[in-house]
């Protein structure tokens, strides 16, 4: 259950939200969206769940669970959303807006299981996904009861990026809040990606433990979409037993790269580190001369693998971020909008 009051500071309210609220804004009421519907959304405030009031003018695609915003006192009406810490954004495939899964999230679990599963170059994505969301990525490696040795896959994990942690878990047993316990407690937040079948659900009831309910304000919890169906919620902020807040994001079978180009450098550090010691400016890695990144996989300190995985993410990237065109024909790319 959520407690009747919860602090802000519990709920994740800090200093960088408090520092945008304008002695304007003094008498309104912090909030954090909790679930998002197609037509309506609520938030936790420090006195419980309440249903959110849109203005006219906006739409519930523009906010995402986790957010931060100003309600009226009594009506709830939104007055605005504050600058975000974090953003997590899903871009698919032929669509131009990229899908918000989640904001203001500390810590991203990317789960995947000790099995057939375990793909390092999925996890790469979802490791730019973060880097580039500005959250801290953790491996979760489940259903770790199910092999001999589970510490091969933190080893293969471990390498998928600098000082990357990875854990194993038991997703079914309550030992694994325990071990993810480092990364949970009051004001913190933490989000669930990863395949379908891999254990988020077990992983998130597990977290909740007793805790386990739903976020919602009371009455009607489902709406009818265009075709009539009952929908519910994808994603929800779940309260966490020991402290904290947890948000479930449905299975995503492909995670296309767009302006994603500093996730990428950050989930390559070892390659983008190299690329200045080339002799060419520009170099691309592949042929050149006196290329550093060539050198280091020759001389076997740079995995011929990671080299390879790091040019198909970067193209993709490439060919996926919309460019224009520069005052002087130079090509510009498009500044990512504000947090
Ligand atoms: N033995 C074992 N089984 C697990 C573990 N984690 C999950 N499972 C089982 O794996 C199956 C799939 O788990 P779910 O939690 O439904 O997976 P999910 O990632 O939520 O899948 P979607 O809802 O499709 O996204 C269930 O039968 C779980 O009981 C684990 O750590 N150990
Ligand atoms: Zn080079």
């Amino acid at each position: 259950m959520v407690p009747d009051a919860t602090p802000l500071a519990d709920l994740g309210f800090d200093a960088h939200f408090a520092d945008q609220v304008t002695g304007d804004e003094a008498h309104l009421r912090p909030a954090r969206i909790a679930t998002v519907h197609r037509a309506r959304m609520s938030a936790l405030t420090t006195a419980g769940s309440v249903r959110v009031t849109l203005p006219a003018h906006a739409t519930t695609g523009d906010f995402a669970v986790g957010d931060w915003v100003l309600l009226e006192p009594d009506s709830h009406r939104l007055h605005r959303r504050l600058d975000r810490h974090t953003l997590l954004e899903r871009h698919t495939e032929g669509a131009r807006q990229p899908q918000l899964i989640a904001a203001n999230v500390d810590t991203l679990f990317i789960v995947t299981s000790c099995n057939a599963d375990f793909n390092p170059a999925r996890l790469e994505r979802y490791l730019a996904l973060a880097n580039e969301a500005g959250c801290d990525p953790v491996i979760v490696l489940t259903k770790a009861d199910t092999v001999a040795d589970a510490s091969s896959y933190i080893a293969q994990a471990g390498v998928l990026q600098r000082g990357l942690v990875a854990v194993t878990v038991n997703a079914k047993s309550p030992d694994a809040g325990a071990a993810l316990a480092r990364w949970c407690g009051a004001g913190q937040t933490v989000a669930l990606v990863g395949s379908s079948g891999v254990g988020k659900s077990t992983l998130l009831n597990t977290l909740a433990g007793d805790a386990l309910a739903v976020p919602q304000e009371t009455g009607a919890i489902r709406e009818d979409d265009a075709k009539g169906r009952h929908t519910t919620t994808a994603r929800s902020l779940h309260p966490i037993a020991g402290g904290g807040w947890v948000i479930d994001t449905p299975g995503m079978r492909t995670l296309h790269m767009s302006e994603a180009a500093f996730g990428i450098d950050t989930l390559f550090a070892e390659i983008t580190e190299l690329a200045p010691l080339c002799r060419f400016r520009d170099c691309t890695h592949a042929h050149e001369p006196g290329c550093a990144v060539q050198a280091a996989v020759a001389a076997g300190t740079l995995d011929a693998g990671r080299l390879d995985r790091w040019r198909k993410l970067g193209d993709e990237n490439r060919d996926n971020t919309p460019v224009l065109t520069g005052p002087r024909g130079n090509r510009v790319v498009v500044p990512k909008k504000r947090r």
